[in-house]
């Protein structure tokens, strides 16, 4: 076991530098001074000492598409951007609807080891909507699975989602739920507004999510039911979360660094880097994000790192897949959106990007307090430092990033995983 003596951070941010010292998985000391002894030591001045990121939404294209993801290259992604867990969506192929193919990402994620990688189980058999899959052998599995979502496709099927938040009750799981009405969508390429209709884009109205998660809040109570809500885009399902945590629905929801930062103006670029599903909307509506994660109504950011492969994203628009790379990015989004206009201080970025997704997903040793005794699972940050994001540069095989030059605050320099090391000034460590 390494001995690491992060010197001069500050916790949250807050205080006077302190020493921290990692032994043995935890955190075993935390003092002014520390004699390093023969500890490895990370000068680390000045920098903000925050609990590892966990990304409730991540996709790793291992099974089926590893030339534009695998698990190892989609870790090391995770590892560089502060994280220590990650959920991998279940819309692989196959897809990860059984016992088999959730514990062979759960041992792919411990054997790349450098982040803690969840498999998310289907809720629907193939993703197909038609039939639930086995919840309660992939909870019983050696992946212990706690997250089930058809993400990709909605549960559209208002009965088979009844039964799917019923059943996850008796295994204290969690849906999650991507909101989208298939019959409101059909064909659409871009958000029902101004933007869509002057390039003649099929739109995608606000209520076709607004409508779907409105319909399994009343679900999911009726049923004492955990319902995650998937990639909050829109001002109206801000209203309806607000309304369904009141009279108590045990509702949580999660935006993407995108939907706080980019929005539909972006269809005038013709560069289907920006198609995303649910899709880019109005200033208003991101607006309204960064407010609803500052007051805690959505709960936490998750990336909805998407990897795609260039002739799948450099097309038509209309060919094009939806998504977007976010691991890497993510921390330097929730900077520049959040903390740098004063919505969220470093305790604030500990709770939406780390706390809250862990609870919500029931991990134990993540998300936890700084404090002596509890797991190393830590992120450094230079709060100070600016980098310049290029696609060719991210650990991801997939290049597909909406914020190529641009230049970001906020820069990860270490992760760790249990104690080790697993990132460090840009590169992974082991
Ligand atoms: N977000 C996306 O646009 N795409 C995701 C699927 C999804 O999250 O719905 C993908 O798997 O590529
Ligand atoms: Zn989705
Ligand atoms: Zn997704």
């Amino acid at each position: 076991m390494t001995r690491v003596l992060l010197k001069g951070v500050r916790p949250y941010g807050e205080g006077d530098p302190v020493d921290v010292l990692v032994d043995d998985g935890a955190i075993a000391q935390i003092g002014a001074g520390i004699d390093p002894g023969g500890a490895e030591v990370i000068d680390a001045a000045g920098q903000v000492l925050l609990p590892g990121f966990v990304d409730l939404h991540t996709h790793l294209r291992e099974p089926g598409r590893e030339d534009t993801e695998t698990i190892a290259t989609g870790s090391a992604a995770a590892a560089l951007g502060g994280y220590t867990a990650v959920f991998a969506m279940a819309n692989t192929d196959p897809v990860a609807d059984n016992a088999v193919v959730v514990e062979h990402v759960w041992r792919q994620g411990r054997a790349a080891g450098l982040v803690d990688v969840h498999p998310v189980g289907a809720v629907t058999v193939g993703l197909a909507g038609q039939k639930l899959a086995e919840l309660g052998t992939m909870a019983r599995s050696a992946a212990a699975v706690r997250v089930f979502s058809d993400d990709g496709h909605c549960v559209s099927d208002p009965l088979l989602m009844r039964r799917a938040l019923e059943y996850s009750t008796a295994l204290d799981v969690v849906i999650a739920q991507h909101a989208e009405d298939p019959r409101l969508t059909a064909g659409a390429q871009a958000h029902e507004g101004e933007h869509a209709a002057r390039l003649g884009y099929a739109g995608w109205p606000a209520s076709a999510e607004e409508s779907i998660v409105a319909r399994d809040c009343l679900l999911a109570g009726h049923a004492g039911a955990r319902l995650h809500v998937c990639h909050v885009s829109t001002s109206g399902t801000v209203d309806v979360l607000a309304w369904a945590k009141q009279r108590g629905t045990r509702v949580s929801a999660e935006v993407t660094p995108h939907h706080l930062l980019l929005t539909d103006e972006r269809l005038a670029t013709y560069d289907p880097v920006n198609k995303v599903n649910p899709p880019l909307r109005t200033g208003t509506d991101a607006e309204r994000m960064r407010q609803a994660l500052a007051d805690g109504v959505i709960d936490c950011v998750a990336t909805d790192h998407a990897p795609h492969a260039p002739q799948d994203k450099d097309c038509e628009w209309a060919a094009a897949r939806p998504g977007m790379l976010g691991l890497q990015t993510a921390l330097s989004i929730v900077a520049e959106t959040m903390v740098r206009p004063g919505l969220l201080d470093w305790r604030g970025v500990a709770r939406v990007m780390s706390e809250r997704p862990a609870e919500i997903a029931g991990l134990p040793d993540h998300g936890r307090p700084l404090t002596v005794g509890e797991p190393a699972n830590l992120t450094l940050v230079d709060p100070d430092a600016e980098w310049t994001v290029r696609g060719e540069e991210l650990a991801s095989i997939a290049a597909n990033t909406p914020y190529e030059g641009m230049r970001l605050p906020g820069v990860v320099t270490a992760t760790l995983l249990r104690g080790e090391i697993t990132a460090r000034d840009g590169k992974v460590a082991l």
